[in-house]
């Protein structure tokens, strides 16, 4: 078809596969071999759409009905040929990941590998073969499916280890790890559990020139003290009873890449003698070997043990605290920088009803407030816990209801704060009623009153003695007391108070 002539409106035929079929868009200026295409394609249950040149194919990308999962783009169009085809669509934002496999007849096989070149998933020779085509279409839409779940989870991974704070502790953080990432030092990392510290790990390593090493994390307070050393550097067949086989330790995986020791402060002596010989040397020897491997790797380390604590108590060797500690940082405690909590409950909720397929849900601002209060010894671990909790029991509003108790908080500290100051007792709500002492206060030998027995006794009392006070007008009564007069009168009848009895 000559390029001059108006293009048809593309067609999209529905297959017997259903809506959910992929889409695959066939360029090709021939009508019969489009519509041999269609027919082979839609026998399978895709979707087809057509175009008989790479302009009308540019516009139904564009504006066409359906997203379009694949395209088949013969190479010899008139007008735009394929390959211009197909670098437009790699240079166009929306259509930059389409899988395209191209058409090429005997004298277009040249192209057919510029095109392979360009990003094409794949090329069909003419004259074209059933089986290969369908063969090579399924191919290229996984190819594109698993790229496209990978993009997904390399985003979902990177989005966990986002580090999430304003405050002036955090930009400090931030200001650290950008200057120390790109250099090779080694980082020993600070602070109390729950503060982030093996995001800091992730962080350093993500911006450094390793990024697209391995990161490899070695939780060494979970390591068995006998097994450390084959842990770290791997172990030779026959090594030792149990060891069928060779295996490559935490030193080598982390070649080219970064090795986070966390928890290096509960690493015991023998193994911390190691670790320091393998950063000296830049080599490590497997268990059960003679000979030694070079290793290119970054080492941080991180522990909330105070190390030079450690170290004056002989605990850890202080050559190793200083080849760890080149740059030392500190991951901030949640209470000293509260100004972040609420950044971090939004953060938390967002993403646990996400991942948990919820209705994004609002918290309540004094919810907010409650939390500033709290203490937060198991810093932004304890805090994430508590919000993913509320996100579960919540309606579509957490509030204070949703919270658990705060496990570190003491209720009787405000009397003992009064107690050691000026000892004022905190004065009485406005209008309150001296509470009944006589009915109520515990004598020895006397059962103790439930707190609702106190307050119904009380109240009985102070209804009678406003009666009486107002010779037992109840209007009067009911607007002094700030209740409806029917209610007062059902209070009358519960309580059973009789005209003219005493106070
Ligand atoms: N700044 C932050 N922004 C977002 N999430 C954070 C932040 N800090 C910590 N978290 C989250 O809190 C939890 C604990 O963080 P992490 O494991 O890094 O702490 P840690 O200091 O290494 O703890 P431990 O000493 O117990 O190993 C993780 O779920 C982490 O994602």
């Amino acid at each position: 078809m000559p390029a001059s002539s108006p293009p048809p409106a593309p067609a999209a035929t529905a297959p017997p596969g259903g809506a959910a079929a992929p889409t695959v868009l066939v360029v090709d200026d021939e009508r019969n071999i489009r519509r041999t295409l269609a027919l082979v394609l839609q026998g399978e249950g895709y979707q087809v759409a057509e175009a008989p040149s790479a302009e009308a194919a540019l516009e139904l990308l564009a504006h066409g009905d359906s997203p379009v999962d694949l395209a088949l783009v013969d190479l010899l169009l008139p007008g735009m040929n394929g390959l211009d085809l197909l670098q437009r669509v790699r240079q166009d934002d929306a259509t930059r990941e389409l899988p395209v496999i191209v058409i090429s007849g005997h004298a277009t096989v040249n192209d057919a590998v510029k095109a392979i070149k360009l990003g094409a998933s794949d090329f069909f020779e003419k004259p074209l073969n059933r089986e290969r085509v369908l063969v090579g279409v399924k191919n290229a839409l996984q190819n594109s499916r698993l790229a496209r779940e990978v993009e997904d989870l390399k985003a979902q991974v990177q989005a966990r280890y986002e580090m999430i704070g304003q405050s002036a502790a955090m930009q400090r953080l931030f200001k650290e790890i950008d200057r120390v990432a790109p250099t090779k030092a080694s980082v020993l990392i600070t602070g109390e559990s729950g503060t982030g510290k093996e995001l800091v790990s992730r962080a350093i390593h993500r911006l450094s020139p390793r990024a697209r090493g391995p990161f490899v994390r070695v939780n060494c307070a979970a390591i068995p003290r006998e097994l450390i050393e084959s842990e770290l550097f791997g172990h030779e067949r026959g090594a030792f009873t149990g060891a069928s086989g060779p295996k490559r330790g935490f030193f080598e995986q982390a070649h080219g890449g970064t090795l986070f020791l966390d928890e290096i402060g509960d690493m015991d002596l023998a193994a911390q003698a190691k670790v320091l010989r393998a950063l000296q040397s830049g080599e490590i020897c497997r268990v059960g070997s003679e000979h030694s491997r070079h290793v290119d790797v970054r080492v941080l380390a991180a522990t909330n043990k105070d190390l030079s604590r450690e170290v004056a108590a002989l605990r850890f060797r202080e050559d190793l605290f200083f080849r760890l500690a080149v740059f030392p940082i500190k991951s901030p405690a949640l209470r000293d920088r509260m100004e972040d909590l609420r950044a971090l409950a939004d953060a938390f909720m967002a993403a646990f009803c996400n991942e948990n397929g919820l209705k994004q849900k609002a918290i309540d601002p004094v919810v907010y407030a409650a939390l500033e209060r709290r203490s937060w010894p198991g810093n932004v671990r304890e805090l994430k816990n508590v919000i993913e909790r509320a996100a579960i029991l919540s309606g579509d509003v957490v509030t204070i209801a949703d919270l658990p108790e705060d496990p570190h908080e003491n209720p009787f500290e405000d009397d003992a704060q009064g107690a050691a100051g000026d000892g004022a007792a905190a004065p009485p709500a406005p209008g309150a009623a001296e509470p009944p002492t006589g009915a109520a206060r515990h004598e020895p030998g006397r059962p103790r009153l439930t707190l609702r027995e106190f307050r119904d006794r009380a109240e009985r009392r102070y209804i009678v003695e406003v009666l009486a006070s107002l010779d037992w007008n109840i209007s009067r009564a009911a607007v002094l007391l700030g209740v409806e007069r029917t209610n007062l009168h059902k209070k009358i009848r519960a309580y059973g108070i009789k005209r003219g009895e005493a106070p």
